[in-house]
């Protein structure tokens, strides 16, 4: 049944935000880590999410907050275990996301074998951009996505370049977690990830379609 709430408003929803990780293969490496043979899945909470005119913040317990930009696909209507073939039709439309990382300690969760979440999962870990409608990208897997830091250039790709297609991923991941009205996937980045510092901007943008600010601010504690 179509709902009454606004999806072009999906992060008011409290839906999840699933993530998927080492999904191009010179980001994997850039970290050293091994090519995936399936995809590489994490969460954030829908807590996570931070719009347009708000700031995002550095965990008080990390010293090296890394951007990650990546597309992000919003799912239209509910499935469990979706073809490969039927996948696109469960998606209403994208956002651009920056899946803002805690590097220290997800290098820290790595070594002891904990999981993620103080590393992906924090308040403002996820930045999006206004809602882009379905139509407005006939082809995902050939956009230009690009992030820059104070004007400079930090990562520029082609979502040609991802491992696993988007049906693929919608896919893989349904028959694991069923998809909901106002879920969101994030992609995975591109290689060229940093540290961002107090009060940089990091500007962001898919080329042709929109971009979007946002300043970064220390977390008080
Ligand atoms: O932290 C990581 O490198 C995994 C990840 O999110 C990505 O590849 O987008
Ligand atoms: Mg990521």
């Amino acid at each position: 049944m179509a709902s009454s709430r606004n999806l072009t408003r999906f992060w008011e929803w409290g839906r999840k935000i699933i993530c998927v990780g080492r999904n191009y293969t010179e980001h994997a490496m850039e970290l050293k880590n091994t090519i995936p043979t399936e995809p590489v899945l994490f969460l954030k909470p829908s807590s996570a999410y931070v719009r347009e005119g708000a700031s995002v913040l550095i965990p008080y317990y990390s010293s090296n907050l890394h951007h990650e930009v990546e597309l992000g696909l919003v799912i239209g209507k509910l499935g469990k275990a979706i073809s490969q073939e039927a996948a696109m039709d469960h998606v209403a439309g994208y956002v651009l996301c920056l899946d803002m990382t805690a590097r220290d300690i997800q290098e820290e969760c790595k070594k002891k074998g904990l999981p993620w979440t103080l590393a992906k999962a924090f308040d403002t870990s996820c930045p999006v951009s206004d809602f882009i409608p379905k139509e407005k990208i006939p082809d995902p897997h050939n956009i230009k996505i690009w992030l820059k830091v104070n004007d400079k250039v930090r990562q520029e790709s082609n979502t040609a370049s991802m491992i696993f297609s988007i049906p693929y991923l919608i896919s893989y991941i349904s028959k694991i977690i069923a998809l909901e009205e106002g879920d969101l996937i994030l992609t995975g980045t591109p290689k060229g990830v940093a540290s961002v510092q107090e009060n940089d901007e990091m500007k962001a943008g898919i080329d042709g379609i929109l971009s979007m600010k946002f300043t970064v601010r220390k977390q008080s504690h």
